[in-house]
């Protein structure tokens, strides 16, 4: 069993929904992301999303956007983020990492050579936001003997047959993007959402991940009634950037955004 489905077997004996913080590697300077990947942990997170920057994150919102800029700036690559992945997972065997990434750094690099790359780095999941899943058959190949689980996003204008497709491909868990259009959007329809985790849970016992425009503890925690995680990015990025000439100031930081979440989530 992968990292990902015991971490939610866990989640589950404990009736508790999984919290995912989202930063992006290297972000505001590559120093600072392996300290922070433990103060998350330590704040309540139970898996963590952590993006490969790129060059043209067009699924992306400006404030995600700039920290791929910022990680750049200081030449962050897909090596880079493997390597601190393995250094995270020096004191930390168990929080689950899923790399959030367009696909050509992977393509570049190599299906291959990647999946090996990063199972030896710990990695756990890949969510390539431009890989359809009709698209994904060679990545696939290469990342599930790995147990690296793909992560496929579902979004509110899927079909019942497209829900399926995607449901059938995914392992670990599935993305619900809870609007539509780019991250760190701030429209999110609690109904809307509601109706749709429902529909999906129709198609797959995978646990449900909802995200995007979840930007405060009240969305938090009316998302945790209804998916297994609550997928949170830009409002802790946008926290970064604030902080980026004072780095020490950001995982007490994060930390204090994730601990008002995790107990406004732990309510439900
Ligand atoms: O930023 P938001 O609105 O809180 O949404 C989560 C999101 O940032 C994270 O999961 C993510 C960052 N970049 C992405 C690209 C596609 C899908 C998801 C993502």
């Amino acid at each position: 069993m992968s990292r990902i489905s015991q971490r939610f077997k866990q989640l589950e004996e404990k009736s508790r929904v999984a919290l995912i913080p989202f930063v992006t590697a290297g972000d505001p300077g590559p120093e600072v992301t392996v300290p922070l990947m433990h103060a998350m942990v330590e704040a309540g997170a139970d898996i963590i999303e952590l993006g490969v920057p790129f060059s043209d994150p067009m699924a992306d919102g400006p404030v995600i956007q700039r920290a791929s800029e910022r990680a750049l700036e200081h030449g962050v690559s897909l090596h880079d983020v493997l390597a601190m992945v393995s250094q995270f997972r020096e004191s930390d065997a168990d929080t689950p990492v899923v790399l959030m990434g367009y696909l050509n750094p992977v393509e570049v690099m190599g299906y291959e050579t990647f999946a090996l790359a990063a199972q030896n780095a710990g990695v756990d999941g890949l969510l390539t936001v431009d890989l359809p899943p009709e698209e994904a058959d060679d990545l696939l190949a290469a990342i599930k003997p790995k147990d690296i689980d793909p992560i496929f996003l579902l979004a509110p204008t899927s079909s019942d047959e497209r829900m399926q497709r995607i449901c059938d491909a995914a392992s670990g868990f599935v993305y619900y993007v809870s609007v539509k259009g780019i991250t760190g959007s701030s429209h999110m329809a609690i109904g809307e959402v509601a109706a749709k985790t429902a529909q999906i849970r129709k198609h797959t016992a995978l646990p449900v991940g909802v995200g995007f425009g979840i930007n405060s503890a009240e969305k938090a925690q009316a998302v945790a009634q209804v998916g297994d995680a609550v997928i949170v990015g830009s409002v802790l990025v946008k926290r970064m950037e604030e902080l980026s000439d004072r780095p020490d100031e950001i995982a007490p930081a994060i930390a204090q955004i994730l601990t008002a979440m995790r107990q406004a989530i732990d309510l439900v």
